[in-house]
């Protein structure tokens, strides 16, 4: 039973694809936030500021854990930070696991970002200027995990999220 994890930063499109490649592929979609926020009946941004980051990064694992240790088949999104905590980056290796990095280019990622920041706790609080020296910094700290996925796609803005899917289901042929 094959596991087709997304993996990538912040705004690499993680859950608009997994959501576009589970409808195309009829698997069921799950997006390891919402899994979060639904166990924990809180949003992502309220679990940051009640109960901290420790918190998140526990229940992230724990949830991660489960999902990917079962033996059903599914689309699954992971959040930024999956893969970058508790030996996450591990499971992305698993045999019944098909990880794909989703690489974009820092200015495509930066452009993303600024529209849709409310609902990113690690960087709600930064401008505009701030992020491009957060986001190049943060990215290269987290490369080595996104560096384990068995593929990567790498992305600019010529490229829609339909052609992600396909580049996505010709490494699935
Ligand atoms: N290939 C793409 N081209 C242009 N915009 C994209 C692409 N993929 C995703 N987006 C947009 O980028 C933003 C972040 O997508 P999202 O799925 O929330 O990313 P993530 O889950 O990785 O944080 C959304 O506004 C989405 O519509
Ligand atoms: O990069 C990160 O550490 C995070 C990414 C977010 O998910 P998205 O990548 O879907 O925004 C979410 O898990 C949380 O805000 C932390
Ligand atoms: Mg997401």
């Amino acid at each position: 039973m094959k596991k087709i994890v997304l993996v990538g930063y912040m705004a690499s499109g993680k859950t608009e694809i997994g959501k576009l490649l589970s409808k195309k592929l009829d698997l069921p979609f799950f997006d390891i936030d919402h899994l979060i926020e639904n166990e924990v009946s809180k949003t992502v941004n309220e679990i940051f500021d009640e109960k901290g980051e420790i918190f998140f990064r526990k229940k992230e694992h724990e949830v991660f854990a489960n999902k990917i240790n079962s033996d059903e088949t599914f689309v699954l999104s992971l959040g930024g930070g999956t893969p970058c905590y508790a030996n996450n980056h591990l499971f992305l290796q698993k045999e019944d696991v098909i990880s794909i990095y989703l690489n974009v280019k820092i200015p495509s990622l930066i452009e993303r970002l600024k529209i849709n920041k409310a609902n990113r706790p690690l960087i709600k609080d930064l401008s505009d200027d701030e992020l491009t020296e957060f986001v190049s910094k943060h990215l290269f700290d987290r490369s080595f995990y996104y560096n384990q996925c068995k593929h990567t796609i790498f992305i600019d803005d010529t490229k829609s999220p339909f052609d992600v899917i396909e580049e996505i289901q010709k490494i699935l042929l």
